[in-house]
């Protein structure tokens, strides 16, 4: 609360490169000038009065209401989701030195960044159009999926896995506007350990923490002072890049919840750390999320927003790249094929094509383009140019859900009821930590938890999450909005963090308006199962902890009809329903991957091609141990940066 009141009592409230500041924190480096459109944000400076009433309310714990109605009218003020770049209007044959497809979280960023080379011309191409307002504001992203905003995607699971999906399909969303993904995402903000990149520069030299860590400085901007001047922390983070990262200063309520639970993993031996991306890769902590003053630190509004009038730059919205045009003798990329208000186009590259879409889009992109796997593409009548590992190799972080019940009554409505004060920041209170079971693998955890706190009674939310977000069949739905009905529970995800298994991408067709085939492949490991039960056994503990004592907790006994023939809480039981209860949390990578046998090399040049690069998800050799944004905005820096270098202008 206190982030809103101090920000409408600063002497001078302005807007720097389009976002509202109180001026006393770190801008971006290349400040513009305040487009006409924007100056709506500039809140007149408030009269000693006005102050001193805004001083009361903020001293005042007996008027929680006005201050959620200030919070409110400042969140108004903040969310509006205007001033992105205009669409620029594309010709066919049109040229330009870079061709970047995809405005996700790592094409924003490699348009962005080229663009600062003032004699490079720069086309940015999205298939979606602007974030709208349930994507500026925090809280909202929950709202997103199966709009016109999300791709959509249907995603399946082999036989014999994940029984509590219909059909055994999940819902495999990805952002179809500017800033892809990350205007779509849950904010969450981890980037993996040095560990996970050493192992990507074991294939792809130049990819080691020690070389990518400034990247994720650079686009880095951290608000919190909590890590901003702890010394132990601040060589690993940088407070002023594009990025705004923040905790928020959720109500007393929403605190108090995450100490009860942050204390309850201290008692299971998972120590409460200051960060999640800090020095320590073991512990938990209230996460760290791209968002901060109410608005989504989208790759849009951090990197696109802010140059929206630089000459050098265009972007185009609606623009459907439906293939990469190569030359058949040279194997030259020379432009790409768009599908552009119902007209097909060509737009041409003086140098090269960039492409962003993200790691279910570029392998599909690619294959239409004749790269891939020469059986596959023949098969489906598209002459194969090189013969490459495209879409394989796919990987994703699965979670094992598992929900304690707590308190019963209707105190722990309270927290229900605190939501809406929440709209700016994070709608529940969240907690998350990194954890192994086995001792040798401490320096790089293998399993995440996030976790969220919700009050009793908001079981018809919960089912329309799990069916609607999750693809839960209404059975299972069913058990975990019912055990919500008048207790209060613990939603925990146990991720694992380092699959063994691999799923692919496949095209289903020549047509590139047709959906390809995602088959996810999870569990087609064995050790993974092992694993992940291993994680579930752990937090299972969790439901003996002090808190869950005092209060009745219990681990409430999810319908998942695969397994109900087994006795409930054996052994055989949970390996039933870690295999069957499995869910995603959105994190597929890998499609193109980089490194000799992949898909790019380390230069993120596509193998046996000259002038296609792939800059986004795909190229990772191997899944980060974190959330996968902040990973995909590195690769869109360190991307640009390779480019830069390679034309001698770095
Ligand atoms: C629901 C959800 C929740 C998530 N939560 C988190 C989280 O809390 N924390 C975290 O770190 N990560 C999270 N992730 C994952 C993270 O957001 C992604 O890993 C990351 O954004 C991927 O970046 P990318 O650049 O590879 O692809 P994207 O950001 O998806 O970008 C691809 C872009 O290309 C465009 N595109 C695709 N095809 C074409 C085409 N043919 N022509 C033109 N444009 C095209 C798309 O519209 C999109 O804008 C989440 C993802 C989702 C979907």
């Amino acid at each position: 609360m206190g982030q809103w009141v101090n920000l409408m009592m600063s002497d001078t409230i302005v807007v720097e490169s389009g976002r509202i500041s109180n001026g006393s924190h770190g801008v971006l480096k290349d400040k513009e000038e305040v487009p006409k459109s924007e100056k709506m944000f500039q809140i007149p400076n408030p009269n000693v009065f006005v102050n001193n009433f805004l001083g009361f309310v903020q001293s005042s714990s007996y008027l929680p209401w006005v201050q959620w109605l200030l919070r409110l009218l400042a969140l108004s003020q903040a969310i509006s989701p205007t001033g992105w770049p205009e669409s620029y209007d594309l010709r066919d044959g049109d040229r330009f030195d870079f061709v970047v497809v995809g405005a996700g979280s790592a094409g924003a960023i490699v348009a962005a960044r080229l663009s600062e080379v003032p004699y490079f011309s720069v086309l940015l191409l999205e298939a979606g159009g602007d974030p709208p307002l349930a994507s500026v504001a925090p809280s909202l992203f929950g709202t997103l999926a199966h709009t016109k905003y999300d791709w959509d995607y249907r995603a399946q699971l082999d036989k014999n896995v994940g029984a509590v999906h219909p059909d055994g399909v999940i819902y495999m969303t990805r952002g179809k506007m500017l800033g892809g993904s990350s205007s779509i995402n849950y904010e969450v903000y981890a980037r993996g350990t040095p560990k996970d990149y050493d192992e990507w520069g074991q294939v792809a030299p130049g990819w080691e923490w020690e070389s990518v860590l400034p990247y994720f400085k650079k686009l880095e901007g951290f608000k919190d002072p909590v890590v901003t001047e702890n010394p132990d922390h601040t060589y690993l983070h940088s407070s002023d890049g594009p990025v705004a990262i923040n905790r928020p200063q959720n109500n007393s309520y929403f605190n108090e919840v995450n100490n009860i639970v942050l204390s309850s993993y201290e008692e299971m031996g998972i120590k409460r750390i200051l960060e999640l991306t800090g020095p320590e890769s073991i512990g938990a902590a209230q996460p760290h999320y791209t968002f901060a003053n109410g608005r989504r630190s989208s790759t849009a509004e951090a990197y696109l927003r802010p140059v929206r009038d630089r000459y050098n730059l265009k972007v185009t919205k609606y623009a459907r790249v439906t293939k990469v045009l190569i030359d058949d003798l040279t194997r030259l990329a020379y432009g790409v094929e768009i599908f552009l208000g119902g007209k097909k186009i060509n737009v041409f590259a003086n140098l090269e094509v960039i492409v962003s879409a993200g790691a279910i889009d570029t392998p599909k992109l690619l294959m239409l383009s004749g790269i891939g796997p020469r059986e596959e593409l023949s098969r489906l009548g598209i002459n194969a140019l090189v013969d490459l590992p495209v879409g394989k190799n796919l990987q994703d972080h699965i979670y094992t859900p598992i929900v304690f019940t707590g308190k019963k009554g209707l105190q722990s409505v309270v927290q229900n009821l605190l939501v809406p004060t929440e709209l700016d920041s994070y709608p529940v209170p969240s907690q998350s930590g990194f954890f192994s079971v086995k001792s040798y693998d401490l320096q790089r955890p293998q399993f995440q938890i996030f976790n969220i706190r919700i009050g009793a009674t908001a079981s018809p939310l919960i089912l329309f999450g799990c069916r609607t977000i999750a693809n839960f069949d209404e059975q299972f739905s069913y058990s975990i909005s019912k055990a919500n009905v008048d207790r209060e529970i613990d939603l925990t995800s146990v991720l694992l963090l380092h699959p063994r298994s691999r799923g692919e991408v496949v095209l289903s067709s020549s047509n590139p308006f047709d959906d390809p085939l995602i088959n996810m492949g999870y569990y087609r490991n064995e050790e993974d199962v092992q694993n992940s039960l291993d994680g579930l056994k752990y937090m299972l503990q969790y439901a003996n902890t002090s808190y869950y004592k005092r209060n009745g907790g219990r681990i409430a006994k999810l319908d998942v009809a695969a397994c109900n023939h087994l006795k409930w809480g054996s052994d055989v039981y949970w390996r039933c329903y870690v295999k069957n209860a499995v869910g995603t949390m959105f994190h597929p990578v890998g499609t193109c991957e980089m490194g000799p046998k992949g898909v790019v090399d380390e230069k993120l040049r596509v193998h046996g091609i000259f002038g296609l690069r792939v800059a986004d998800a795909s190229i990772m050799p191997t899944i980060s141990g974190g959330n996968t944004n902040a990973p995909a905005m590195m690769i869109g820096e360190k991307a640009a940066d390779i480019i830069k270098i390679d034309y001698n202008a770095h």
